[in-house]
């Protein structure tokens, strides 16, 4: 198992928002992370990626705890991208790209589209040009665990498509094991491998993609806290 979460909690100022999470992600698998609005989606990203310390529980990486700061996860293959695109709006394309851990060359094949963009600042490009150049850098540095927040915000199905078709790739051809945040199930579901849905801070569903996508109605009641639910706290 590349990643193990062992009853981890976190949260802010003193008060726990995520309680007593337990999930897995192996090498080369795309894992969904979804649930409502609010549900602690991005503040379990927080803590596994080094920015928030979670108060309780144990996450292990290749067996070995994963401690530090994010700059220190990335020395072990750990790419965290966020919410906001992780993108320098200042630098230009080119300059966000030799930022990136691999070379430029790779990160352009990977997204051809930025190639007449690299002269462009980082914050005059469109939101999903940004989603591609803040994933184009983090894959052409091979990580071997990639955790991605909301990929899909605000943008047109069609380019989310892409983008997630895009970590499937990463996951099979590279081995790269993906966690990504979604408030949008279905269309993440379907180039997941599993799932986990989250409800006020707990674990409320998991199973494969397949699972999921098969039983809208089980997906539904996680969301909305009706049925089998075992997030009540
Ligand atoms: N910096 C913060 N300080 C205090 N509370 C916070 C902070 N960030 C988030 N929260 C609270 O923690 C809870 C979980 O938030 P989180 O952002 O993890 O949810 P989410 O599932 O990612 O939601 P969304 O889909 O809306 O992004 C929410 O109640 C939120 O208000």
């Amino acid at each position: 198992m590349l990643l193990k979460v062992e009853g981890m909690s976190a949260g802010y100022s003193g008060v726990d928002v995520i309680r007593e999470l337990d999930l897995t992600i192996d090498k080369g698998e795309v894992v969904a992370l979804l649930g409502p609005n609010g549900a602690g989606k991005t503040t379990t990203l927080l803590a596994l990626a080094g920015v928030l310390a979670p108060t309780s529980g144990r996450v292990l990486y290749r067996d070995a705890p994963l401690r530090g700061a994010l700059h220190q996860r990335a020395r072990r293959g750990v790419s965290y991208i966020s919410e906001q695109g992780s993108v320098f709006s200042r630098l230009t394309t080119l300059a966000n790209l030799r930022l990136g851990p691999g070379p430029v060359a790779d990160a352009l094949a990977l997204f051809p589209e930025l190639e007449p963009l690299l002269k462009r600042r980082g914050g005059l490009l469109s939101g999903g040009e940004q989603r591609m150049l803040a994933l184009a850098r983090s894959l052409a540095g091979r990580p071997d665990l990639l955790l991605v927040d909301e990929l899909s915000l605000g943008l047109a199905p069609l380019i989310v498509r892409r983008l997630l078709e895009r970590l499937r790739a990463a996951a099979d051809e590279a081995g790269t094991a993906v966690l990504i945040v979604e408030q949008h199930a279905s269309q993440v579901l379907a180039v997941s491998d599993r799932g986990y849905v989250l409800r006020r801070g707990r674990l409320s569903l998991s199973g494969t993609g397949a699972e999921l996508l098969a039983s809208p109605e089980a997906l539904q009641a996680a969301y909305l806290g009706a049925g089998a639910d075992a997030s009540s706290g």
